[in-house]
């Protein structure tokens, strides 16, 4: 991989490169863009095949974070951590306190929060050694878990989807089929079979999927088959790039619209989803309630304050649908389009001198 070719293509501001062989501490942070504020994304513990896999998912998943907050409406930028290690494994409190210093050393540029492989606890331990962290215990004043809230934005997302497809928002009698019951997806379940939608769940850890089966009535199928499950919505809800020429022909549902990131493998799938008359509902837009969510921490939690932002997500999902019709595009595009918009305007208006401009964290220290 060419990594200054690629940090061009996409216009990447920073990647960073941390290593503690004491602790085995081996993580990389993306910044993608901070014209709106400082870099907001999670980090992600996953068991990468290749140096350069990680690589690429921290690229890419701190670009999508850009559009993330700019189209949930934050003075946030996005950035990306990955640390390559078994979260089941190889964590240690060395590890996320090395990490915390890390991340300290960018005084600001990044503030992280939990992704795909770690928790709350290990928000914690990084907040012994840094204030750039969000998603920490509720004990410390906090929001604790984003993985409830991302969940509630992806059902109201859904809703406004299943209006578009449908007619209607309501989710009773549907039959939605979910990739992926962990952390937000078991959420999501729980807000689905409350409103009486019929689901078709898998997972590749069992016991994940027998929660589910057993609380919501879920009916389960294995990994491979849930594609082509005859459903009336798809909800991708484990890992990016699961829309692509193998599964598109086998997809059966009207409308998709889950919470996993980068669901796209490559932006023509967004276009061939398109063509075949599929509602999607573009991943950033639909999963930005968890962010949405830390994203308040940094001006005091207050939880009916960032529930009534993730209520939001309804409106943004429409809001994609309206401009996708307006200028004839895949709702993907539109979503960009959104985004990109309120980077450029304020790229701009960010170009007036400010003297002593006060960074974003300083009024949680004030507070
Ligand atoms: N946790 C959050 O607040 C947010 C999460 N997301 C995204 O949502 C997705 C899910 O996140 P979490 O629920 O937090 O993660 P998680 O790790 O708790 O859940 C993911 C589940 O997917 C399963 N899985 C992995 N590969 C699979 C496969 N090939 N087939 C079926 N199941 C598979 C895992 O066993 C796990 O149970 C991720 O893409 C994450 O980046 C996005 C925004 C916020
Ligand atoms: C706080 C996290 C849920 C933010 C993030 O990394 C994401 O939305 O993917």
């Amino acid at each position: 991989m060419e990594i200054f070719k690629y940090m061009e293509k996409y216009d990447y501001e920073q990647l960073l490169f941390c290593q503690d062989k004491e602790s085995g501490l081996k993580a990389i942070i993306a910044i993608h863009d901070t014209t709106l504020g400082p870099a907001l994304g999670g980090t992600r513990m996953w068991m990468y095949e290749s140096e350069e896999a990680a690589i690429e998912d921290a690229l890419r998943l701190a670009r999508g974070m850009t559009y993330k907050n700019a189209a949930a409406g934050l003075n946030l930028g996005g950035g990306k951590t990955v640390i390559i290690g078994d979260p089941r494994k190889d964590k240690n409190e060395a590890m996320f306190r090395a990490f915390g210093r890390f991340i300290q050393g960018l005084n600001g540029r990044y503030i992280t929060a939990e992704d795909v492989g770690t928790t709350v606890a290990d928000m914690d331990i990084i907040y012994e050694e840094t204030d750039y962290v969000t998603g920490i215990s509720p004990a410390f004043g906090s929001s604790g878990n984003p993985s409830p809230v991302t969940a509630y934005g992806v059902y109201r997302g859904m809703k406004a989807a299943a209006k578009e497809a449908f007619g209607s928002d309501s989710l009773q009698g549907k039959v939605i089929a979910v990739q992926g019951v962990g952390n937000v997806a078991y959420n999501l379940c729980r807000h689905l079979h409350e409103e009486g939608a019929k689901l078709i769940v898998t997972d590749i850890n069992k016991e994940a999927v027998q929660r589910v089966v057993e609380e919501f009535g879920a009916k389960a199928v294995d990994p491979n088959d849930i594609y082509s499950v005859d459903c009336d919505i798809f909800a991708p809800c484990a890992l990016g790039g699961i829309i692509n020429d193998e599964t598109i022909p086998q997809l059966k549902a009207k409308v998709i619209a889950g919470a996993a990131n980068n669901q796209l493998k490559e932006a023509r799938h967004g276009d061939i989803i398109h063509e075949m008359g599929i509602v999607y509902a573009p991943d950033y837009v639909i999963n930005a309630g968890g962010v949405i969510n830390v994203a308040d921490e940094l001006y005091g939690y207050n939880r009916e304050r960032a529930m009534k932002k993730v209520e939001q997500i309804y409106n943004n999902i429409e809001k994609v649908f309206e401009i996708a019709k307006r200028d004839n595009i895949p709702t993907y595009k539109a979503a960009d389009r959104l985004a990109e918009e309120r980077i450029e305007k304020m790229r701009k208006s960010r170009s007036q001198f400010l003297q002593n401009g006060q960074h974003i964290l300083s009024r949680r220290r004030n507070r």
